[in-house]
């Protein structure tokens, strides 16, 4: 079990609150908005890391001195174009309509800071989408209104259930925070 440092997820996302308590570990939400901007040379793996790395450095300034920073990213990767959030219902029907019958990669970066101290790592899952009907991709949009989930879908919702054919790699990746490893890390810092 993990007994150290006071751990801060630097996250609002309660997906990633969700599995790191799932994990066991005892920790702290602190977040800043941050840009979220990255330089357009880095390569699509070292891209949520870099975007990590910016919100973990936001929260510097509400920690204390020895905490232990958590901070991640997600992004969905379609023929090595990134995709984000979605604008609007019209975007997500689009993303949806694009990911439909192929497989594309979810990309999550990690950063776990301790003061000068830092790991990083990125994870990626593949993930292959049945073809969707017109009407299947509208009735997901429209009730789930998937608009703050990187390419307008969340697989632990009703169409990860019946639109997904497979993954390789791991599921909670997917869903914003790749724990297993996180904890990996963390017991080895
Ligand atoms: C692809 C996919 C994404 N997501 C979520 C994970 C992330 O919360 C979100 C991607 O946006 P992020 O910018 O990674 O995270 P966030 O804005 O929710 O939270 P913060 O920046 O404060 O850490 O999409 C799912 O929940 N399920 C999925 O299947």
């Amino acid at each position: 079990m993990y007994n150290r440092a006071p751990v801060i997820l630097a996250s609002q996302s309660p997906r990633r609150k969700q599995l790191l308590e799932q994990a066991g570990i005892p920790f702290q939400v602190k977040v800043v908005e941050t840009a979220e901007t990255f330089p357009p040379e880095l390569a699509i793996p070292d891209i949520p890391v870099h975007i990590a790395r910016q919100k973990a450095a936001a929260v510097q300034e509400l920690c204390e001195a020895g905490d232990i920073i958590i901070a991640a990213d997600t992004v969905v990767v379609l023929d090595n174009n990134i995709i984000g959030k979605p604008k609007d219902r019209e975007d997500a029907i689009d993303i949806l309509s694009r990911l439909s019958g192929r497989e594309h990669r979810v990309v999550t970066g990690v950063i776990i800071q301790q003061g000068e101290k830092e790991v990083a790592f990125s994870k990626t899952t593949a993930v292959h989408f049945k073809a969707l009907t017109t009407g299947q991709i509208t009735f997901y949009v429209d009730k789930y209104k998937p608009f703050d989930k990187a390419g307008a879908y969340a697989i632990q919702e009703w169409i990860g259930a019946v639109g997904i054919d497979s993954i390789n790699g791991c599921f909670y990746n997917v869903m914003g925070l790749p724990v297993s490893r996180v904890v990996e890390e963390l017991e080895n810092f």
